[in-house]
């Protein structure tokens, strides 16, 4: 649930509505669209871990596999106390339509466990890890579902997962996640590659409304993998990054904030000083209704709201996060004329590069950096036009566009494979 929030965000509910969306505009049968919005399988688990103090507590987990009509369930593992059945659900709806908006044969899931790993050392990350591991062997797998990184997991708990799943199998077995360390089959570019793909989309944008990255102003909210990255790549595509934020609020300075020093003085003291960065101490919410030209949201659904929407000043969002932005908040946005740019396009380089490792991990093979950067540039270039065209089309938001894109694709596959009806 985001903090910006009085009532609980209903995660599901908003991806169905934009399904619903997309669906006004496509010739779909009923039955196909009741499929579509339901998930194919649903693992709750609880399971024990052994906390450092010798005392044994329960956690839960889930993974939810949406659709895998066109290939593997793909999609990340997220640690976060305030998870639910709900949130993965929706996320991993949203995985699947990601994964056809940039045409990669990947179905969509999510997983996720209700634990602060910030408050746990990392034997017991390690142990969580494994335990849940062992609890959902049964339906991941390098050719079935294949996780990866989110929110507060990384390349260290992804190891953790090969290294598990490899023990059960008993063979080493790298595909089975991707996002994974260069010396375990992780691939170059994996960890850039959703901040990349983000100022990627960026640019894009950008150019549709006539503008270049070049000296426009960027506020970033989420220092992570997204978030961190996005803001080295907007630096060097030479926007201003003047605002970026973590869960503890953010640091603002109409001249330009350093991500360089933002992100040291994350790594020193866990959060974001002000005055370690010569900026200013803001809030969150502070953070999404600055005078910026483009607002980019990388850290928790729901942070754009019914609430806030009018007070946005960026002619331009480009949602790192997935589900920022509520369908509210959409419709507000779009009366006032901005922009904004869908999670399942702009933030889709990671699981694209996660297709690059998985391909990498079953054929043996290496790629360059160089061969990446190319191939990610060309999918996202690619998914950015055509999402632009069936938006002037068909004169709808670049959000519906891409649903439309990624629904079609989705149902068009299911209907060839003759499953249905
Ligand atoms: N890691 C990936 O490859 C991908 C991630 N995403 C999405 O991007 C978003 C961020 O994920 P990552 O960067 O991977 O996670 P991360 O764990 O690396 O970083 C999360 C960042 O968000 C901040 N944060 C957490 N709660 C917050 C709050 N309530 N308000 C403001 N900031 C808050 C954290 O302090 C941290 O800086 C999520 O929505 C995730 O689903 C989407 C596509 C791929
Ligand atoms: O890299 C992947 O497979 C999935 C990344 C992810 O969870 C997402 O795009 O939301």
């Amino acid at each position: 649930m985001s903090p910006s929030q009085s009532t609980p965000l209903d995660s599901y509910a908003m991806a169905c509505r934009q399904l619903d969306d997309a669906a006004a505009h496509l010739d779909i049968d009923p039955g196909l669209l009741e499929r579509l919005r339901l998930t194919e399988r649903e693992v709750t688990v609880n399971f024990p871990v052994k906390m450092d103090d010798g005392t044994l507590k329960m956690f839960t987990g889930y993974r939810v596999q949406h659709n895998d009509v066109r290939g593997p369930f793909k999609g990340g593992l997220r640690y976060h106390p305030d998870t639910d059945l709900g949130e993965v659900r929706a996320l991993a709806m949203w995985m699947t339509w990601k994964a056809a908006v940039v045409n990669i044969p990947f179905g969509g899931a999510k997983g996720s466990v209700q634990c602060n790993p910030k408050k746990m050392s990392r034997g017991e990350v390690e142990r969580l890890t494994r335990r849940f591991t062992w609890s959902i062997a049964s339906i991941i797998g390098p050719e079935r579902d294949i996780p990866a990184p989110d929110v507060y997991t990384g390349p260290q708990e992804m190891a953790w997962i090969m290294d598990t799943y490899s023990m059960i199998k008993g063979q080493t077995t790298p595909g089975v996640v991707t996002g994974k360390p260069l010396e375990l089959g992780g691939s170059l570019g994996r960890f850039e590659a959703t901040g990349r793909g983000v100022v990627i989309a960026a640019a894009r944008a950008a150019r549709h409304l006539g503008r270049e990255l070049e000296n426009m102003t960027v506020a970033i909210q989420g220092s992570g993998n997204v978030g961190g990255v996005a803001a080295r790549y907007f630096e060097r595509a030479g926007a201003k990054v003047v605002a970026m934020s973590d869960s503890g609020g953010g640091v603002y300075n109409p001249q330009g904030v350093s991500s360089a020093k933002a992100l040291a003085c994350k790594n020193q003291y866990s959060c974001l000083l002000g005055r370690e960065v010569a900026a200013e101490d803001i809030s969150n919410e502070e953070l999404l209704e600055l005078k910026v030209d483009l607002l980019a949201p990388c850290a928790m659904e729901g942070v754009l709201t019914e609430a806030n929407a009018a007070k946005v000043r960026a002619g331009l969002v480009v949602e790192g996060a997935n589900g920022p932005t509520t369908p509210e908040a959409d419709a507000i946005l779009a009366d006032k004329g901005v922009l904004v740019v869908p999670d399942i396009l702009a933030n889709a380089g990671g699981v694209t590069v996660s297709y690059f490792e998985w391909v990498q991990n079953l054929q043996n093979l290496l790629w360059s950096e160089e061969q990446i950067g190319q191939r990610l540039e060309e999918i996202m270039g690619k998914a950015m036009d055509e999402v632009l065209a069936i938006a002037g089309e068909k004169k709808v938001s670049l959000r519906t566009a891409a649903m439309i894109l990624g629904v079609n694709r989705v149902a068009e596959a299911t209907k060839l494979r003759g499953i249905y009806p």
